[in-house]
């Protein structure tokens, strides 16, 4: 039986059902000896696999059933239950999307609906409560914000509309919403609290509605039955001044400064409040706060306004000191366009009365009155914009690299300049400068320029400072520059416009301080233009009398303007060699001047003059020649790069002669050139040139040629330029003054009309060439210098080579070779051979001078 149910069981099981159950436990149970292991094994899988396949058909078998009614009911319920809760979920991110899109909208657009919107508000609102005519559904708004606010509701139109158009206006910064809910609840709350007690504590809700609804009545009344009406409006009323300073930014300390500025713009003293908003200042300038109250102070205390535009609430800082040695005269308010003043730095006095000078030929040049260009002939150019929208993009785009570079940095205020403005930031604690140098690359990339520059500190500030070429800069008229109070309280000749620097004060300089001047930059960059301010300001300030100008212009089209003005002491010099020939004569001229100074025993022309003029000196004893001042001499050369071509030892040794010594005698050299390379701008002359204007160049290395240090190649062209004047160890970026060619052609007239000019021949005549000719060269002069030309520049020391060059005999031929032998050109005959050439090429010049003299 056991068999046999076993034997059935063993059947059964096979089909699956309990017998599974039985075998996989006997399998447990009953170890099979170590023999009988192997096959108990698949045994063993097989009903693992019978196991898995019934609980498959179990669950099959669920999934089939079918459901009572109230089991479907509830299916139903939690089936809707979770569509809704998708769908919704879907609605939502569908939303959350749109959302995420309408954030990406700019800014400006968010603002503006917002700001709309208000007004949209106000304008129902006011059609409510002013006309009553805003139907059921006004009627019930204004019925309930009488409740709430009483007789105030009348005012919220307004309101809603200033505040509309402020959002409207720009962005409210996020520090500003808190101040703003402070500030604004306190003012509304204790002004209904106020109206409340004012309107005698009504009680039934009518009365209410026409004082302070029931905010005035919770507020005003809650406080009256406190402490007494009597103490509670007093309360009231400190809470509504200080809500009003909350709302307004403004500290106790400061009401008297703002109070101030009031009464400053009110009564038109100044205008430069009008386009900052104080308000919004303490939005963004929260960090500055204590620190620009305390400025204010100050400033206030001196009453001297700053040119910089500040960020909103930044008080106007500190006026940099001036560099007393080069800036002469500088300052920051042309005459009619009316901008703060800086304090004016020390200035010459102005010259008691026109001097006769002379030069060192004795002539006399100017005879008679001369009147002074007007400066009217010098139009005013446009005003400088102080802020514009451009820095306000700027400005969030500095803020945005801070933020996503998490850099504690703020910008805390700028000084629009005509071409870059410089951006101040200021580090937050433990912040280190070189974060933001660090950040350069991705500031000049948020900023889409490449050319900005990184100073650091800014002087005088614990900022640094991002200055960041304007996109829509503003050209500097020459006319302001020299209209500009500085420039007028100085009367020295020789006080030049040069522009205006980055915080927008005009920069001037005296060329006798200078006293040198290196111009150099890329072609296209600035240098004619500024040579242009130089010489309409010499012109518009300096008769002939005073200032005598040589121009050396071998590119022959700068220059041509000024052809035949009286100041001219030669017509404009346009051969490179005759230019190397003028240098040479001012060399002599220093040199005659330098004697006389001697004779008179004073050390400086000013004060030679100065003898003259007071009757001490009237002859030179030894001469009998008659005495008169020097008038400067200004030397301004428009390419040096084309006279050191042709004659490089000699401009190179007239110019560290001149600049070594003619300070003192009163002449003052401007060398120009678009090729600040070395071989042009050499080690010796640099050496002597100590005031360098650099405008933007093509590399590093001209920069570093020009300034001895970077910077120049950051520049963005067209007259914007780092001046490093003598002595300074910085150099200061300024915006070239512009002087179109109408104003030129103008003030040129005016001048060429009044005078002409009075040459000296002397001035290129190659030095000595009124001397004799040596005798043994006789007629053959000229012959001569062909010959030695040829050689030298060949180094082939051949008769036969001059016969054919020269289309000489061969008698002329020797004879030349024996004149270049005496004068050690070529060494002496060595039979056929060709002769040894003595002189080396770029000692040609030199050679060919000398054999004239
Ligand atoms: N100070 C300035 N203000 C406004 N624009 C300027 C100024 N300086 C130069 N520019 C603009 O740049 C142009 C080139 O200037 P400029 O002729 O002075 O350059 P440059 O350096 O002398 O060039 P080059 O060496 O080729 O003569 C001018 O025609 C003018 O349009």
């Amino acid at each position: 039986m056991m068999a046999k149910t076993s034997g059935k069981s063993g059947g059964t099981a096979r089909k699956g059902g309990p017998a599974r159950k039985s075998a996989a436990p006997a399998a447990r149970r009953r170890p099979a000896p170590s023999g009988a292991r192997q096959p108990a094994r698949p045994a063993a899988k097989k009903t693992a696999k019978r196991a898995v396949k019934k609980a498959a058909k179990k669950a099959a078998a669920k999934r089939r059933h079918v459901p009572g009614p109230l089991e479907a009911l509830g299916l139903g319920l939690k089936g809707l239950w979770i569509g809704t809760a998708r769908s919704t979920g879907w609605m939502a991110r569908s939303v959350g999307k749109e959302a995420a899109t309408a954030r990406e909208i700019d800014p400006a657009h968010r603002r503006d609906g917002l700001g709309l919107l208000l007004v949209a508000v106000a304008i129902v609102l006011a059609c409510a409560v002013w006309f009553d005519v805003a139907g059921p559904v006004g009627e019930r708004l204004a019925f309930i914000l009488d409740w709430l606010l009483g007789l105030a509701t009348r005012a919220l139109p307004v309101l809603l509309v200033l505040w509309g158009l402020r959002v409207m206006r720009q962005r409210p910064p996020e520090e500003a919403h808190g101040r703003a809910l402070v500030g604004w609840g306190a003012i509304w709350l204790s002004s209904l609290g106020l109206l409340h007690l004012i309107s005698g504590l009504p009680s039934d809700m009518g009365e209410r509605m026409a004082a302070g609804g029931q905010v005035g009545w919770v507020v005003g009344g809650g406080l009256a039955a406190g402490v007494s009406a009597y103490v509670a409006f007093p309360l009231l009323l400190l809470l509504l001044f200080f809500g009003v300073l909350v709302a307004t930014a403004t500290p106790v300390a400061e009401i008297p400064v703002k109070l101030g500025r009031l009464w400053d713009l009110a009564t038109g003293r100044v205008e430069a409040y009008e386009d900052e908003d104080e308000e919004d200042a303490g939005d963004r300038l929260t960090r500055a706060e204590s620190r620009e109250a305390k400025r204010l102070k100050e400033e206030e205390a001196r009453r001297v306004h700053r040119p910089t535009t500040v960020l909103p609430r930044l008080a106007p800082e500190e006026v940099p000191e001036l560099n007393a040695e080069h800036v002469s005269a500088r300052d920051s308010a042309p005459i009619e366009a009316p901008e703060p003043v800086r304090s004016p730095p020390k200035h010459s006095p102005a010259p008691k009365r026109i001097e006769q000078p002379t030069l060192s030929d004795g002539t006399a040049p100017v005879v008679g009155e001369f009147r002074l260009p007007p400066l009217d002939l010098l139009p005013t150019g446009p005003a400088a914009k102080k802020r514009s929208k451009a820095n306000e993009v700027v400005i969030a785009a500095l803020q945005e690299v801070f933020a996503q570079f998490n850099v504690d940095a703020a910008v805390t205020g700028f000084t629009r300049g005509p071409t870059v403005t410089r951006y101040e930031v200021e580090l937050g604690p433990a912040v280190k400068v070189e974060r933001i140098i660090q950040l350069s690359k991705n500031i000049a990339y948020a900023v889409k320029s490449s050319d900005i520059r990184i100073i650091n500190p800014i002087p005088g500030k614990s900022a640094v400072g991002v200055e960041i070429p304007n996109t829509d800069r503003d050209d500097v008229a020459l006319g302001d520059v020299m209209r500009s109070p500085l420039a007028q309280s100085d009367h020295h000749p020789m006080i030049v416009g040069l522009g205006k620097d980055v915080e927008g004060g005009y920069v001037l300089t005296n060329l006798t301080k200078t006293p040198h001047l290196l111009v150099a930059g890329a072609t296209g960059s600035g240098k004619s233009s500024m040579i242009n301010s130089l010489l309409v300001s010499v012109m518009v300030r300096a008769t002939p009398e005073q200032v005598r100008l040589l121009l050396i212009d071998p590119k022959r089209v700068e220059l041509s303007n000024y052809e035949g003005i009286p100041h001219l002491v030669h017509p404009i010099v346009t051969n490179p060699k005759k230019a190397s020939d003028a240098l040479q004569w001012v060399v002599k001229e220093m040199d005659m001047r330098y004697e006389d100074l001697a004779k008179a025993g004073v050390r400086h022309v000013d004060d030679f003059n100065r003898k003259i003029r007071s009757g001490e000196l009237k002859t030179d004893a030894a001469s009998g020649r008659e005495l008169r001042p020097h008038p400067y001499l200004l030397v301004i050369v428009d390419e040096l790069a084309d006279l050191m071509m042709v004659a490089a030892r000699d401009v190179e040794d007239s110019v560290v002669r001149i600049t070594q010594l003619a300070r003192a005698a009163g002449i003052h050299l401007v060398l120009a050139t678009q090729r600040p390379s070395v071989d042009v701008v050499t080690g010796l002359i640099k050496a002597n040139v100590p005031s360098r204007l650099a405008f933007s160049t093509s590399s590093l290395a001209d920069s570093r040629v020009i300034l001895d240090q970077p910077g120049a190649e950051k520049l963005v062209g067209r007259g914007d330029g780092l001046f490093l004047p003598m002595g300074a160890s910085k150099p200061e970026r300024i915006q070239g003054a512009w002087v179109s060619d109408e104003e030129i052609e103008a003030v040129v007239e005016h001048v060429k009309s009044q005078m002409d000019p009075q040459y000296i021949e002397e001035v290129t005549a190659a030095p000595g060439s009124t001397r004799e000719i040596d005798p043994d060269i006789g007629d053959d002069l000229e012959l001569l210098i062909q010959a030695i030309e040829q050689v030298v520049t060949t180094q082939f020391g051949s008769t036969s080579m001059l016969q054919r060059k020269l289309r000489v005999g061969f008698a002329k031929a020797g004879r030349l070779m024996d004149l270049m032998e005496t004068r050690g050109v070529v060494g002496p005959s060595e039979g056929t051979k060709a002769r040894d050439v003595l002189v080396k090429p770029d000692e040609l010049d030199g050679v060919i001078a000398s054999l004239q003299a």
